[in-house]
């Protein structure tokens, strides 16, 4: 019998690539599904690439029987909020329909662990600013509720099978590698600290500042941002936890505590040594105005320790991988 592997799909993608390094370190066998739609090949360090969609029966299917497949960590979705509301059906087939499709290749082929990229986005708007793993989900956007709908599948699934899971539900994602290897390459970015390294580099001339008026310390949104190495030892964490027959469970991946819009800026001002050029602007639409983890259980269950719990560490990595990708033109 040959070693167990490790589905990864979105292997190819911003966190999923940094997840493929940490198991490819630790020498996992590792098979990678990514249909390339918005991640890079050269993003992948460790396993073999398989270029395809999660929505195809038959390839997933014949990957689950061709290899020794014990846990499958699944990443492959699309992330941009405002295009979830604007084309809310594409979410629902990527994220909903296609992840229904992996489970029942999982479910035929006997697949004993699940990690599954969920999101803080299913909390919606919150009253006190902070989401523990028991507040209420009411997603606020199609990109929320098609993550919902796929953490409600793999619990009923389950409880009816022999899969056993963890959902992770990531709060505000960024940073890159620190080695320097990989990092954010996606196109056209949205996230705060990814925008404000590119203008840090001059990819972009400003920085949009989305409310100054919200009711927190200096009026600009409050977010718990994690960095993406610390993310991607908590789906080790996850991993093991679960091959070492650890229960079901649900668990936000943040630090805990959060930083404003302008704390952000001033991180990447110091780091940077210039100030970037920002303009004020009106609230985004669904914008929360603090939205930050209760973040004990993750630490308790799965022994997560992070390493890169630093505003000003994110921000370096995230300026140094920006610079790079200036440097090799992309
Ligand atoms: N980046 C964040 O801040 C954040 C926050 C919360 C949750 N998440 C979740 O984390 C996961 C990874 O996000 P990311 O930021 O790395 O995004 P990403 O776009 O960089 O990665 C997604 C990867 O999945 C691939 N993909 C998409 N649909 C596919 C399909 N049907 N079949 C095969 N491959 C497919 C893409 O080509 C890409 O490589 C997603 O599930 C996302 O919803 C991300
Ligand atoms: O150019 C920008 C981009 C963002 N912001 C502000 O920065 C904060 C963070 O915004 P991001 O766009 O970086 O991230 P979001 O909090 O909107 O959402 C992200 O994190 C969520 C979890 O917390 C979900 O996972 C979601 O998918 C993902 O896009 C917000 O106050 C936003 O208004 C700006 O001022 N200017």
């Amino acid at each position: 019998m040959t070693a167990k592997s490790i589905l990864v799909t979105g292997g190819a993608g911003y966190i999923g690539s940094h997840v493929v390094k940490l198991l490819g370190e630790r020498g996992e066998n590792i098979i990678i599904l990514d249909d390339l739609s918005t991640g890079f090949e050269h993003s992948i360090l460790y396993g073999k690439f398989i270029q395809g969609n999660t929505g195809d029966k038959k390839l997933v299917d014949r990957i689950l029987q061709q290899h020794n497949i014990d846990s499958v960590l699944h990443f492959a979705a699309h992330t941009i909020v405002p295009e979830s509301v604007e084309n809310p059906l594409k979410y629902y087939e990527n994220n909903t329909c296609c992840t229904r499709n992996l489970l029942e290749c999982c479910s035929k082929a006997g697949i004993e662990n699940i990690i599954f990229s969920s999101t803080a986005a299913v909390y919606g708007e919150l009253e006190t600013g902070f989401a523990s793993e028991e507040t209420p989900t009411a997603p606020i956007n199609p990109y929320g509720s098609s993550k919902l709908m796929s953490e409600q599948m793999i619990r009923d699934l389950s409880k009816a099978t022999e899969l056993n899971h963890v959902i992770l539900r990531y709060f505000n994602v960024a940073g890159s590698d620190p080695d320097g290897k990989i990092g954010q390459s996606t196109k056209n970015a949205t996230l705060l600290i990814k925008v404000a390294a590119e203008v840090a580099v001059g990819k972009r001339e400003k920085l949009f500042v989305f409310g100054t008026d919200y009711p927190t310390p200096d009026g600009t949104g409050i977010r718990d941002y994690i960095h993406v190495s610390d993310l991607a030892e908590a789906h080790i964490n996850a991993l093991d936890y679960l091959r070492n027959n650890g229960e079901s469970t649900t668990l936000n991946c943040g630090y805990g505590h959060g930083f404003s819009v302008k704390e952000v800026i001033n991180a990447i001002n110091e780091e940077h040594g210039v100030p970037i050029c920002v303009e004020e602007m009106p609230r985004r639409a669904g914008d929360p105005p603090e939205l930050i983890s209760v973040a004990e259980k993750i630490r308790q269950t799965i022994g997560w320790q992070p390493q890169y719990d630093d505003l000003n560490l994110i921000v370096k990595t995230s300026l140094a991988w920006e610079k790079k990708l200036i440097t090799h033109g992309s």
